[in-house]
């Protein structure tokens, strides 16, 4: 292979991307001054009442909420990062052919990971291998390869019928020239009748594959001859939790053709060998197993992440990604190139935040071409290398190492040999006591594997940059229920906490071994857990002592309730500008606000409960799947912006208290003022009050106007209300004397 390495290789030619500086970085900076002298005079008129305090008790309520304000503080601090050198860049994929010769392109593995096909329907996972497969790739050099965690004849079955398919499916997109490469996006965006067709062919599929799906088994009337002896391996003592590895190879690119004679992508199926006995590490262990599949088969370069229900909405993506791991400027050090999760059917209001939390989880503004994003588990272009070494120069293009240009899949890829070494890697016993997860490969120890693999290689001296290009890349499915939302986020939370936590904690390890911002960055981010306790704080401390008429802020046109009053709106208003600068509404600025303030009481606040249960050696439910089944009455909800609490879940019964606590304090409270003439003392508390329920709005109409399914069910109401009940027994006993 090392034939023609003189030529091959990067020319000096047109650059591949360009940077640019946000014109907003002046002001940014101008505003973090501002804004860190009023938070400093905060905490000084906070240390005087504190000092000044006449009673045990209003000392304790001043430094509870002091504390929930340095909290606040901390945070925002860290936060500034991102808006203190905000440099962004752009890329030219259409450059890409003119600057590096297709055929020396490299070799690109795609992983989609699934692990349920009850709870991720196979259909959807057919979708996403197609549309990978449909990459504007040469095929010889593009392999996908599907792991299933699940261990599923089911899922086996879906892909053997998409490996069928895609001989059809493929020349079609090439021939027409397609963009959506999903077969299920093409036709429901197309209104071109292809009913007895490649539609027809494509609706068979899915029917029988859902057909089986339902049934829970394979048969044999359901394949062909040639596909039947690899079922054979699902014997009676094969379980989910424990079986040897299965890895079929579907297509081969130098063997399968497609109907008009051209080259198919590889497509292989790895169900990596489970065992009670060996801690499976979840998606980093699964995704593990197929750096060292993949390794001994096509050995591309270049690996794509993809969860089973993230579609490629893009075929030009890869030539995107690779202007920034082709680029000579960027090599050495660059280990992905990340893309932002971005969703299907998203409702343009997005009440549950779905997208944006993500978001901000990188960058405000999700600007593209940053350098630094974190890994998000999907959408994420890894150079190889970052999976197996520490960053360094790379020798010269001469060498057939380099890095970038291979053929991906030489003559014995798939050879006999290979596919019996690949089993083996694919074991348990390859993974454990290694440095798979610890200096190699997706890293263990935390449930979001992708935020620790990104940290540890940030630490290790690596580089990433986001890439978010107009036309989304990628559309997953996101959950639609508030359950399923705040369980997603509640795991996170208890991941973020594992990583704060470990040996290498971003706030010492992390700002040493990194950067300080980026230290900052995953210190604010692992530690996001902790935004629970002043968001608990406000949510309900200043409502009591409002029911009890104890001022906790300055009343009413006092110059320092304008202090109080500059820190909230500029907040506020500095998000919204932000929201309004990506692209986004009003509306889903106020819809995020919201979202932030009730997870602060229920995901947020159960994860740093699990996680501290977790520490003290109590079992943790671990990596909890998210659903990706759609239920037609919940997204009919949400497309009309209607919160669906539906489950009898804690998450409701901590939303519920809450929103009693403040409606009762709130009325309390104002009667006394008014009672007492003296509602200028009282203003401050009856405002958080206020704007407390304004958020809480969406739970009060779950709880007493609505009679749909949706609804907060009665049980919980009556649980929520003898919580309430209480707390103001307790706020009675301690407040009221
Ligand atoms: O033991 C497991 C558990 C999960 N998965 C796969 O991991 C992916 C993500 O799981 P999902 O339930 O969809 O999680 P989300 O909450 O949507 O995931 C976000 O957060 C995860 C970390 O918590 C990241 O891994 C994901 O990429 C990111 O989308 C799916 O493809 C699963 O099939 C496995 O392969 N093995
Ligand atoms: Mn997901």
């Amino acid at each position: 292979m090392a034939a023609d390495s003189t030529d091959r290789g990067i020319r000096q030619s047109p650059a591949l991307s360009a940077a640019r500086v946000d014109p907003r970085v002046h002001l940014n900076r101008a505003h973090a001054v501002v804004y860190s002298g009023a938070v400093l005079a905060l905490l000084y008129h906070r240390a005087v009442s504190l000092l000044s305090s006449t009673s045990l008790l209003s000392f304790f309520l001043f430094l509870t909420i002091t504390v929930a304000e340095l909290v606040l503080a901390f945070m925002w601090a860290l936060s500034q990062v991102f808006r203190w050198r905000p440099l962004s860049r752009k890329e030219f994929p259409e450059r890409l052919p003119e600057v590096v010769d297709p055929k020396d392109w490299p070799g690109l593995d795609v992983f989609v990971c699934t692990a349920d096909p009850h709870r991720e329907p196979p259909m959807g996972l057919v979708n996403t291998v197609l549309s990978a497969m449909g990459f504007d790739y040469p095929a010889e050099k593009l392999s996908v390869y599907v792991s299933d965690d699940g261990g599923s004849q089911l899922t086996l079955l879906a892909l053997v019928e998409a490996a069928r398919f895609a001989r059809h499916w493929l020349p079609f997109c090439r021939e027409r020239r397609l963009v959506d490469r999903s077969p299920e996006a093409y036709f429901r965006n197309t209104d071109r009748d292809y009913s007895d067709g490649i539609k027809a062919m494509y609706e068979r599929m899915k029917e029988k594959v859902e057909g089986v799906v339902e049934r829970g088994r394979v048969i044999d009337e359901d394949l062909p001859e040639a596909d039947r002896e690899v079922f054979g391996r699902w014997t009676s003592s094969f379980t989910r939790h424990d079986h040897p590895s299965v890895i079929q190879v579907l297509l081969e690119s130098r063997k399968d053709l497609d109907t008009t004679g051209a080259a198919l992508p590889n497509l292989v199926y790895v169900s990596r060998e489970k065992n009670r006995a060996f801690h499976h590490n979840f998606k980093a262990g699964a995704l593990n197993a197929l750096v060292r599949v993949s390794g001994i088969m096509s050995n591309g370069h270049v690996v794509l992440t993809l969860d089973c229900d993230m579609f490629s909405n893009d075929p030009q993506t890869a030539q995107r990604a690779l202007c920034y791991l082709l680029d000579p400027a960027m090599v050495t050090k660059l280990a992905y190139v990340q893309f932002p999760q971005r969703f299907r059917g998203i409702d343009e209001n997005d009440i549950y935040a779905n997208e944006h939390k993500r978001f901000s989880h990188i960058h405000p503004t999700g600007m593209n071409g940053f350098r630094g994003p974190m890994y998000l588990g999907t959408g994420c272009f890894f150079s190889r290398r970052a999976l197996h070494e520490l960053p360094s120069p790379l020798c010269s293009s001469t060498d057939d190492d380099d890095g970038l240009a291979d053929g991906g899949g030489s003559s014995s890829a798939f050879s006999e040999e290979a596919i019996k070494m690949a089993h083996e890697v694919a074991s348990c016993r390859f993974d454990h006591a290694t440095g798979w997860g610890s200096t190699m490969g997706f890293r263990y120890g935390s449930i979001v594997e992708d935020f620790n693999t990104g940290y540890e290689l940030h630490c290790e001296g690596w580089e990433s940059v986001f890439c978010h290009p107009q036309r989304a890349a990628f559309l997953g499915e996101m959950p639609i229920n508030i359950n399923n939302v705040l369980n997603q986020l509640k795991r996170w939370c208890v991941g973020f906490l594992e990583v704060a936590f470990s040996k290498h904690s971003p706030v010492v390890y992390g700002i040493r071994k990194a950067s300080l911002p980026m230290g900052m960055c995953y210190s604010m981010i692992s530690l996001w857990g902790i935004w629970c306790f002043p968001i608990m704080v406000y949510s309900v401390l200043p409502q009591m002592a409002l029911a009890h008429q104890i001022p906790l802020f300055p009343k009413a046109l006092d110059p320092w309730f304008w202090l109080y009053a500059y820190l909230f709106s500029a907040a506020y208003g500095q998000e919204l500008v932000d929201f309004l600068m990506a692209g986004g509404t009003i509306r889903r600025w106020w819809n995020d606000q919201r979202m932030w303030m009730l997870r602060g009481a229920t995901s947020h606040l159960f994860g740093v409960i699990e996680f501290s249960l977790k520490q003290i050696g109590s079992p943790a439910p671990g990596f909890n799947l998210t659903s990706k089944v759609v239920d037609d009455q919940q997204s009919a909800r949400y497309k009309r912006g209607v919160f669906d609490f539906g489950a009898e879940s804690p998450f409701s019964v901590s939303l519920g208290t809450v929103s009693m606590v403040n409606l009762s304090c709130f009325v309390v409270g104002l009667a006394r003022a008014i009672g007492q003439r003296d509602v200028e003392r009282m203003t401050s508390q009856l405002l958080i009050s206020g704007f407390v329920m304004a958020n809480y709005w969406p739970v009060y109409e779950a709880m007493f106007l609505r009679r749909d399914s949706g609804k907060i069910p009665g049980k919980i109401i009556t649980i929520s209300a003898l919580l309430a009940g209480a707390l103001h027994g307790v706020g009675f006993l301690v407040l009221g004397a």
